[in-house]
């Protein structure tokens, strides 16, 4: 990916990007693959969030038999992880520093008790939105709601006739915990578009907002609430640069939380995007098209998701020149890609349910989007309703297809009578 940036007259390579969006970040260290940059994470003790949290478990081992008395030895205790509300990775971490997660081991049968007990799951309280995955890419569970559980190593089983009354390990590996944000809203956008601005014109939460690119370093969410009490989950998320999708910039940690959100809320800046000085200028037209892009590339499936585009900070443009450059292009989609390099052209075009124009900053139009967002949603959840019903009605599991279970059960009977 670097060598195709380099190759691009305008491009500006990834690993410089990178370089310099971590001068912005700080502690941020480059990573090339998710499973390395996890493989070595040890969660900072200052840090008060993480997204991702590697651990060890292993199952108890199976208690042994007893031959003589044909006693069977107790299953080792699992380790199982399970999704609890209020719930942070940070205290995982804390709780357990060492990330050895062990159950118990099953108890030996003897002769005054043949049947030897199950040895003690060992629980781990993680929030909800946890994804578990193996080293090998795996995933073990997804955890999406409190009371979710997922076994993250089983237990060994007991001594037994089957396996000579010699009690089995239990499973062990090390799993990851992913955490990926759930909300009903994701905001997407270059670095500065006014994501954060916009979150809080629309909600109580209270992000950081700066002048300068990554002020927003992990997702945060904000509640928007409607007078007559809807709610609506709206989650600012870090912003994106070019080569995301090949995790520069740690684009995977911020792209997966893309994954779980209903809508998609693409800002942008009218004014288009520079990383700095000396860096390519992007046109807001070109931002768009690059967004897509990356998305594209890390996932192709997020972009039916529905979504749309808001174009932001209608107050900087006096004349409308920008945004009816920007509009015009967007109408005139896919013949106005012609006019960007190829290597900025994405192979599907987002459809976006509507574009509209705001100033985060103003509040103008805040207000107007959010209740777009809103009809959206409700649009979506009835399809997806309408959808569901009608799967149900052609499936053949159905209670009104007990009878043709009973046909069969009938027909068969016949046969052998
Ligand atoms: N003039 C104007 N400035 C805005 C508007 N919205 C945001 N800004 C400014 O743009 C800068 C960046 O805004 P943020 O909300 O932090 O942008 P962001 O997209 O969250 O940025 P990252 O955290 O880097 O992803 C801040 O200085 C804001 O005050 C707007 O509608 N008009």
């Amino acid at each position: 990916m670097a060598r195709a940036c380099l190759q691009v007259k305008g491009f500006m390579p990834c690993q410089y990007i990178l370089g310099h969006q971590k001068r912005f970040m700080g502690s941020f260290r480059r990573t090339d693959t998710p499973e390395k940059s996890n493989a070595k994470s040890v969660p900072n003790k200052k840090k008060s969030f993480i997204d991702s949290l590697r651990i060890y478990a292993r199952g108890g081992a199976g208690g042994q038999g007893l031959v003589k008395f044909g006693g069977i030895g107790g299953d080792g205790g699992n380790v199982v992880v399970v999704a609890k509300d209020k719930q942070t990775l940070i205290n995982v971490y804390q709780k357990c520093p060492t990330r050895r997660f062990v159950a118990g081991n099953g108890a030996n049968s003897t002769k005054f008790c043949l049947c030897g007990d199950k040895g003690t799951d060992m629980e781990i309280f993680v929030p909800p939105g946890v994804e578990l995955v193996t080293d090998e890419g795996q995933v073990l569970g997804d955890l999406n709601k409190e009371g979710d559980r997922a076994i993250a190593a089983y237990g060994g089983k007991g001594g037994n006739p089957d396996n000579q009354f010699i009690g089995r390990r239990g499973d062990a590996r090390s799993v990851r915990l992913d955490l990926k944000v759930i909300a009903d809203v994701g905001l997407v956008g270059f670095p500065n578009a006014g994501k954060s601005t916009f979150l809080k014109a629309v909600s109580r939460a209270k992000p950081k907002i700066a002048s300068y690119p990554f002020t927003t370093i992990r997702p945060q969410i904000g509640i928007a609430e409607f007078p007559d009490f809807r709610k609506i989950s709206v989650a600012d998320l870090p912003g994106l640069i070019e080569g995301a999708h090949a995790n520069f910039g740690m684009g995977h940690r911020f792209l997966k939380h893309v994954e779980r959100t209903k809508l998609l809320l693409f800002v942008v800046d009218v004014n288009g995007f520079q990383l700095a000085q000396g860096y390519p200028s992007r046109t807001a037209f070109q931002t768009v098209l690059l967004l897509n892009k990356e998305l594209e590339l890390y996932r192709p499936d997020l972009l039916s998701k529905p979504a749309l585009l808001v174009v932001n900070k209608m107050d900087t443009d006096l004349d409308h020149h920008l945004t009816e450059e920007v509009m015009s292009n967007l109408e005139s989609l896919p013949v106005s890609m012609e006019t960007v390099v190829e290597e900025m052209r994405p192979e599907t075009l987002i459809k976006f349910d509507d574009i509209l124009t705001m100033s985060a900053k103003n509040r103008e139009n805040t207000d107007l989007v959010m209740k777009r967002v809103r009809a959206l949603l409700d649009q979506y959840a009835d399809k997806q309703l309408a959808e569901q019903q009608k799967e149900k009605a052609m499936m053949p599991f159905d209670e009104g297809m007990d009878g043709i279970f009973e046909k069969d059960r009938e027909h068969a009977k016949q046969k052998l009578a």
